[in-house]
């Protein structure tokens, strides 16, 4: 089943489609191609290792009846000569086949989860918006090596198990073809317990990785959340959320283990009746004396070596079933396919001026049911400044995914110097518009590497430069190792404006003719607010910037000022027009003036005695409230047009 923009994932994976242990044996078997032939080496190893074994056994056989029996110390040096050469070169090759098994197993592993990382990384934005972190990562961990147990340590561990089954299977025969008959009629009886178990195992298995995915999400969140959690004292509700799902984990992990446990003393109990059947039939061919002591002793060793095998395979359908459980849950991801690719044929055309234009642009989120953006167009020529304002949710942040192409409309175009976004190959495409994103985004490295990853390769000179431009020279020289500070996201070296303007400088380095601002004022401080205006005005400068904000100090600078508003522009202009409009522009600016100065508002009741306003009210009945619910300030009307 393969799902075309992901519409249908949900944010739990009780829907997780369930795909047979073949198809997902298929799926991944690509991903050993050039490791095949040591598979096949490792695969001749164990073979090599089961000849050792029959042989050493034969030879013991051997030296009961001649040496032992007998008593005969003469007899003894010949056959345990070769049994010490035996041991030693069995010993030898098993070893090496297993150190070659680790190394295929461990490299299968790694590219499978690049493979898996390197796909989840092409995803569009809604869909980390709709999983959860944590069971991602546990997908990326636990699932994968599932896999491997599937992939190859399975295949090689089925066919060497296969191989040697028949060959000891052969060797009992050969010795004893009436014992090994009595054997191999009971032989079935392993594989009925097998396929009794197989159903069950893989039930129980797929809740375990479900409910590990669970865990991982709620760790990962409640400390992501640590400050919430701390300052409004939710520990307890932390604690029960994670002991809801880890009793999930319990369960899944003590019935998987009572299952594998029945199932093996199972397995135990017929081995047993196996041993007393060839023991029984022993006793009595030697006491027709069609058989010796050495001969008896010697076939029951081999059913020591048979059995592990047979038992083997049987355990390893299991395995392999338990496997698909983390095979599924891989493959779901893998279904979903990135928004947007590259084209096939992509466009000749060299560095853009930077003209971009959308025309006549709708978008609707996969899976929504309203459009975020209708019937949208704007151009911006290189050099100017447009400012993209308006309510919350009114589908501002959806223009800078639209601009960057994170998704292609569902009608219109966005045009870079007249070439479709979707003409360009993303990588050229990406490095031509730089995203300034409203949460800084800061790498797990040096203050230097984080400027750099804006133009990977560039000099130092030049990445001083950037920061001087973004005025985070001064402050970078002043951290204890300047520029080779390290940061992290969650460091508290760095003050919010300090990150903006280092984003500032990254940006500048990347040099791009388009630059999408993301609210790059909010959240600062009027004072940090203040500090990054000039850096930016240096990075807007000789570019196409289009800047999405509520924060309007910067508006009577911009070219043109775009008021968008359930997915259309409501009101275009310059600041002083609608300013002179009086419509809806005016009464964003009137209200964000009004919310910045200290009119007292705070300590008014908002509305008279009637607080709060009753949930189910439907907006239009009460003018004093904005469609998105917040109660608009004192003689303000609802707008645009309200
Ligand atoms: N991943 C998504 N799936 C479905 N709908 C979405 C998704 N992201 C946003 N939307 C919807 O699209 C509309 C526009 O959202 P957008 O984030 O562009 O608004 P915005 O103007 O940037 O809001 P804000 O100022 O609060 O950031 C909203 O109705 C929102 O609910």
């Amino acid at each position: 089943m393969e799902y075309d923009d992901g519409e249908e994932l949900e944010y739990e994976y009780a829907s997780t489609p369930t795909v047979p242990a073949r198809t997902a044996f298929r799926r991944f078997w690509p991903l050993t191609r050039g490791l095949r032939r040591w598979l096949l080496l490792v695969w001749l190893c164990t073979v090599l290792a089961a000849l050792a074994e029959t042989e050493a056994v034969l030879l013991f056989g051997d030296l009961t009846d001649h040496a032992l029996q007998k008593g005969s110390p003469a007899a003894f040096w010949s056959p345990a000569g070769k049994w010490l050469v035996i041991a030693v070169v069995g010993a030898v090759v098993a070893y090496a086949g297993n150190s070659l098994a680790a190394w295929v197993t461990e490299r299968f592993v790694m590219r499978l989860r690049e493979h898996v990382f390197d796909h989840v990384q092409q995803l569009p934005p809604h869909f980390f918006q709709r999983h959860r972190q944590g069971d991602l990562l546990s997908r990326l961990t636990g699932d994968v090596e599932a896999i491997e147990t599937m992939v190859v340590s399975g295949l090689v561990g089925a066919a060497s198990a296969a191989f040697s089954a028949l060959f000891y299977a052969v060797a009992a025969f050969w010795l004893r073809w009436d014992l090994a008959a009595a054997t191999f009629v009971l032989a079935p009886l392993f594989w009925l317990a097998a396929r009794r178990f197989s159903g069950s195992i893989k039930d129980v298995s797929r809740e375990g990785r479900v409910a590990d995915g669970a865990i991982t999400s709620v760790v990962e969140e409640s400390l992501g959340n640590i400050v919430l959690t701390q300052a409004y004292d939710r520990r307890d509700a932390e604690r029960r959320r994670l002991h809801e799902e880890a009793s999930a984990w319990f369960r899944a992990s003590v019935r998987s283990t009572r299952l594998n446990e029945a199932y093996e003393q199972l397995v135990q109990v017929i081995e047993t009746v196996c041993v007393l059947a060839v023991i029984g039939i022993g006793a009595w061919e030697i006491s027709t004396g069609r058989m010796t002591l050495g001969q008896l002793l010697a076939f029951a060793a081999f059913l020591g070596y048979l059995y592990p095998p047979v038992r083997g395979l049987a355990q390893l359908g299991l395995t392999v079933t338990a496997a698909t459980a983390g095979a599924e849950r891989l493959i779901e991801i893998l279904d979903v396919r990135p928004s947007v690719s590259d084209p096939r044929r992509a466009t000749e055309a060299g560095r853009p001026d930077g003209t971009v234009e959308v025309r006549g642009v709708t978008f609707r989120y996969p899976g929504a049911e309203k459009a975020a953006l209708e019937d949208l167009s704007f151009a911006v020529s290189p050099g100017e400044l447009v400012i993209v304002t308006g309510p919350s949710g009114a589908g501002k942040s959806t223009v800078s995914k639209l601009l960057l192409r994170f998704y292609d409309p569902d009608f219109g175009d966005v045009l870079l110097d007249g070439v479709p976004l979707r003409d360009f190959p993303l990588a050229r495409l990406r490095a031509y518009v730089t995203l300034l994103p409203q949460e800084t985004l800061v790498l797990r490295d040096t203050v230097r590497a984080n400027i750099a990853c804006g133009r990977p390769g560039a000099s130092g000179q030049a990445i001083e430069e950037a920061a001087r431009a973004a005025d985070a020279h001064d402050f970078i020289v002043r951290l204890p190792d300047g520029y080779d500070t390290r940061v992290d996201p969650n460091s508290a070296r760095l003050s919010g404006g300090q990150l903006q303007r280092l984003a500032i400088a990254r940006a500048i380095l990347r040099d791009a003719p388009v630059l999408v601002l993301d609210e790059p004022t909010t959240g600062l401080d009027a004072m940090a607010a203040r500090r990054v205006v000039k850096p930016l005005r240096r990075l807007m400068t000789g570019r196409t910037t289009i800047m999405i904000t509520h924060d309007l100090n910067l508006a009577p600078d911009a070219d043109r000022i775009l008021v968008v508003d359930r997915g259309r522009i409501v009101e275009t202009g310059r600041h002083d027009e609608l300013l002179a409009r009086g419509g809806a522009y005016a009464r964003l600016h009137r209200s964000q003036n009004n919310a910045v100065t200290d009119t007292g508002e705070l300590r008014m009741p908002l509305w008279g005695e009637a607080l709060p306003r009753p949930a189910h009210e439907p907006y239009g009945t009460v003018s004093g409230y904005l469609p998105d619910g917040r109660p608009l300030f004192r003689g303000e009307e609802a707008w645009p047009g309200g």
